[in-house]
């Protein structure tokens, strides 16, 4: 078999597309501003993709730069700041943050109004109750991509190969969220002592690792959906010419061969998740304004 490439520009230029109507309703133009403390290049790359995804949409875009030396309560001090500005839409802080900096206090800081990630305690809280309005970015991208191809969960073997609090868990609990036609989702991660047992026998496999050619074709059963979520920088030589370039966590020749659907990277599951995000800006400003008449 050989695989179709499940591409993420058609989906996320069909949101990109509805959220930038929605928006040109509102009364004013929505707000994101987006916290990186210190310099991790995927944080910097993703920084420059949500600058333009929000122009191409109308929203306004605010990149605040700390250093790394920056302390937490400085950090969270900013953050509060912003929760009590009226001009500020939505909040969002990169990771990974520096490691004299607990992520988890920083994240529990920002507004439950204005966590556009849907990672704030409150916000956790609600989809782990199946009632969430605002939830993460790339576990909705997910589900999002899934869907986009018709492709019915009930009853399937699902593994997800991550167990991070952005990716990883709130998946898992989107999975399960569906009453009685739920898939069974099981869940492994880079401790994982024989994944290839795991994804053999999966109808779903969903990969957010962070490790550039982690899953080969012949750990695949046939005909599988393969949903790559891994970026990783990768040096290339040819012909004696080093270049980098993006990878995802999959092997992609190989699992072109065995897999019935594969997203590629770049180009799939990163496209939709900046065009969540900014669906995300655009409910909190609708929940803003619906507030704001109440
Ligand atoms: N709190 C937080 N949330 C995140 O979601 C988060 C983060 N921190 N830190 C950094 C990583 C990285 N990340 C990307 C998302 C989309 C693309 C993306 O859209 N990439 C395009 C283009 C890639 C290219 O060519 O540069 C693609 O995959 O096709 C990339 C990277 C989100 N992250």
């Amino acid at each position: 078999m050989v695989a179709k490439q499940l591409e993420g520009k058609f989906l996320s230029a069909s949101i990109m597309q509805q959220v930038k109507k929605d928006i040109s309703c509102f009364p004013s133009p929505p707000r994101l501003v987006s916290l990186l403390i210190g310099s991790d290049s995927g944080a910097l790359s993703y920084a420059k993709i949500q600058e333009s995804a929000c122009k191409a949409v109308g929203i306004l875009f605010e990149l605040v730069k700390f250093p790394a030396s920056t302390s937490q309560e400085e950090a969270i001090d900013y953050i509060v700041k912003l929760n009590n500005d009226p001009n500020v839409t939505g909040i969002m802080v990169f990771v990974p943050v520096p490691d004299h900096i607990d992520k988890n206090s920083l994240i529990a800081s920002i507004s439950h109004l204005k966590d556009v990630e849907g990672i704030s305690p409150t916000n956790m809280g609600k989809l782990f109750y199946d009632n969430s309005s605002i939830v993460p970015c790339t576990p909705k991208a997910v589900m999002l991509l899934i869907k986009s191809i018709d492709y019915d969960l009930a009853g399937k073997e699902v593994v997800v190969i991550s167990r991070s609090p952005i990716i990883g868990q709130p998946l898992l609990l989107m999975l399960l969220e569906s009453t009685n036609k739920s898939p069974t989702p099981t869940c492994c991660h880079i401790a994982t002592q024989n994944l290839a047992l795991h994804t053999k026998r999966a109808d779903v496999v969903i990969v957010a690792a962070g490790k550039a050619n982690l899953i080969h074709g012949e750990m695949l059963k046939e005909g599988a959906v393969v949903i790559d979520v891994g970026i990783n920088l990768v040096e290339k030589e040819q012909n004696g010419k080093k270049s980098r370039l993006i990878v995802g966590d999959v092997h992609y020749d190989s699992a072109m061969n065995v897999a019935s659907w594969l997203t590629p990277v770049p180009g799939g599951v990163g496209l939709v998740t900046t065009a969540v995000l900014l669906q995300n800006v655009s409910l909190l400003a609708k929940q803003h304004f619906a507030r704001l008449e109440s």
